[in-house]
């Protein structure tokens, strides 16, 4: 199960969960509203069966899927991709992971400018809008396959932080402020 927390200000290994002490977990509404990162639960065992990860594809117009693994093994230049994973950025469109094998780490920004660390594990969907600025890093078991989904043509190019003046940012920063990240 997906958990999320506020990060410390240790800058050591990446890969550790860095809570505050004492810990301050963010449950998943509170992260809707302090991000407009958005999560769904899927069953991996029957996700190509069930419907629930069509539905989502259908409701939300996510044509493309594809797969990617990060490990040592399997990841070309492995060292170097981790490390643009790592260095805080946005994109121009929704960056959509749905985790089936292993974990890690998203990081995300909130709304004052504070880490919030997303522990993603098997059956974890997640989508970060636009604009938004994140991070992700593999954690202590350094593995995971994720499915990369993506509305037609996928773009995945990695503008890094500072960003503000994108009008992707600006956007995601009006969106945040109008308190459009909300369930109703
Ligand atoms: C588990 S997906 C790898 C990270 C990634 O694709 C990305 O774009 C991070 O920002
Ligand atoms: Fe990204």
């Amino acid at each position: 199960m997906v958990q999320a927390w506020y990060m410390d200000d240790d800058h050591s290994d990446q890969r550790n969960e860095h809570h505050k002490n004492p810990p301050h977990f963010v449950p998943l509404e509170e992260l809707l509203k302090l991000t407009g990162v958005e999560y769904f639960k899927l069953n991996v065992p029957t996700l190509d069966t069930d419907g629930v990860l069509d539905k989502i594809k259908k409701d939300r117009g996510y044509t493309y899927e594809d797969e990617l693994v990060c490990s040592k093994e399997s990841l070309p230049n492995y060292e170097e991709k981790l490390k643009i994973f790592y260095t805080e950025h946005l994109h121009t469109d929704e960056e959509i992971r749905l985790i089936t094998e292993g974990s890690g780490y998203f990081d995300v920004r909130d709304k004052n400018d504070q880490w919030i660390r997303v522990h993603v594990v098997p059956g974890d969907l997640l989508v970060l809008p636009s604009g938004i600025y994140h991070r992700f890093t593999l954690d202590n078991n350094n593995f995971i396959r994720a499915r990369r989904l993506f509305v037609g043509e996928p773009i995945w190019t990695a503008h890094n932080r500072p960003s503000d003046d994108m009008e992707c940012r600006q956007k995601y920063v009006k969106n945040l402020e109008s308190g459009k990240f909300v369930t109703v």
